[in-house]
């Protein structure tokens, strides 16, 4: 369960419906083409919070038969439903989804002991692992260390999703919790985490620009400072131009330039206007090969 995972996209038609070929497409891309070693399905970036749990399950079943054991899968079934949650839970888990992962619980100011309970329920209802998703700047959540190191008193919950610039933190539950998985969650840090010793990192940029995350974390891993810090500062030229654009209709833009039906990302998420497409093919033609 180690490397480079993709927070993958989902493709949506104009009538904001799954366009399945285009998610295949999608799949084969991160696993031919950048050679990722796994993928993380329906994230923030599979614009998860925006999709009924049909979609969901669906999107599930999908990537499943599209990927077989090609990768490792991720499946992320976090939701202020906790019943959707388990029925999530169980539904990947059945389809043979190799780890869950979820987000904290957000919106309400949940204290920690509603936290820790929703992730006890979530996992003690299947025959799983669990692996949270803390991204403290999109749901408030902010744990201490004390406070990861409770939720991982519990045995199936195997690591974190780190999404924080703490590096900090991240240090000290590196070195607290040496044998649960610590995954990057930016990926303009990348090369930072990699060098705090993270067993790998999960991203949204990783669709289009996995081949080069894939060198940095190795290069990272093997000592070469300076070749990843030269690779780190050519992602961070694109991520800058891809965040300053839109950051999910970029990448779908991008992808289409790749020969992937990406499609559009789902209202209340806008659409790209005529200038910005050009900017996201900009991009492309700039930091992608063909
Ligand atoms: C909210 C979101 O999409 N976060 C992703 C992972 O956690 C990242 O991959 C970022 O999209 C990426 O690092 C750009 O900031
Ligand atoms: C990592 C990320 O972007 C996601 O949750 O999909």
């Amino acid at each position: 369960m180690k490397g480079i995972f993709t927070a993958l996209m989902c493709a949506f038609d104009e009538q904001g419906n799954i366009h399945e070929k285009g998610l295949r497409q999608l799949v084969r891309h991160n696993i031919d083409v950048s050679k990722v070693d796994g993928l993380y399905v329906n994230g923030s970036t599979g614009e998860n919070f925006l999709i009924s749990t049909e979609n969901k399950k669906r999107i599930f079943e999908i990537v499943k038969d599209e990927a077989g054991d090609q990768v490792k899968l991720i499946a992320q079934v976090g939701s202020l439903n906790i019943d959707e949650a388990v029925e999530l839970a169980q539904f990947a888990t059945d389809l043979g989804y190799d780890s869950l992962s979820a987000v904290t619980p957000f919106y309400y100011k949940f204290d920690f002991e509603e936290i820790k309970d929703y992730y006890n329920t979530i996992i003690n209802s299947v025959d799983n692992t669990m692996i949270i998703y803390s991204i403290p700047a999109l749901t408030g959540v902010n744990m201490s260390l004390e406070q990861f190191g409770e939720l991982f008193e519990n045995e199936k919950i195997i690591g974190v999703k780190f999404t924080a610039p703490d590096f900090y933190l991240l240090e000290r539950l590196r070195h607290a919790y040496p044998e649960k998985l610590i995954y990057s969650g930016f990926d303009e840090m990348l090369l930072s985490a990699a060098v705090l010793n993270v067993d790998g990192a999960i991203g949204s940029t990783f669709n289009v620009n996995g081949a080069r995350a894939r060198s940095i974390f190795q290069l990272a891993q093997e000592g070469k400072i300076e070749e990843a810090r030269e690779l780190q500062k050519v992602t961070n030229d694109l991520i800058s131009g891809i965040l300053a654009n839109g950051l999910y209709q970029t990448i779908k833009e991008m992808l289409k330039t790749q020969g992937v039906e990406a499609g559009v990302c789902r209202k209340p998420m806008k659409q790209l206007s005529a200038d910005k497409v050009k900017v996201a093919q900009e991009l492309a033609a700039k930091f992608l090969s063909k």
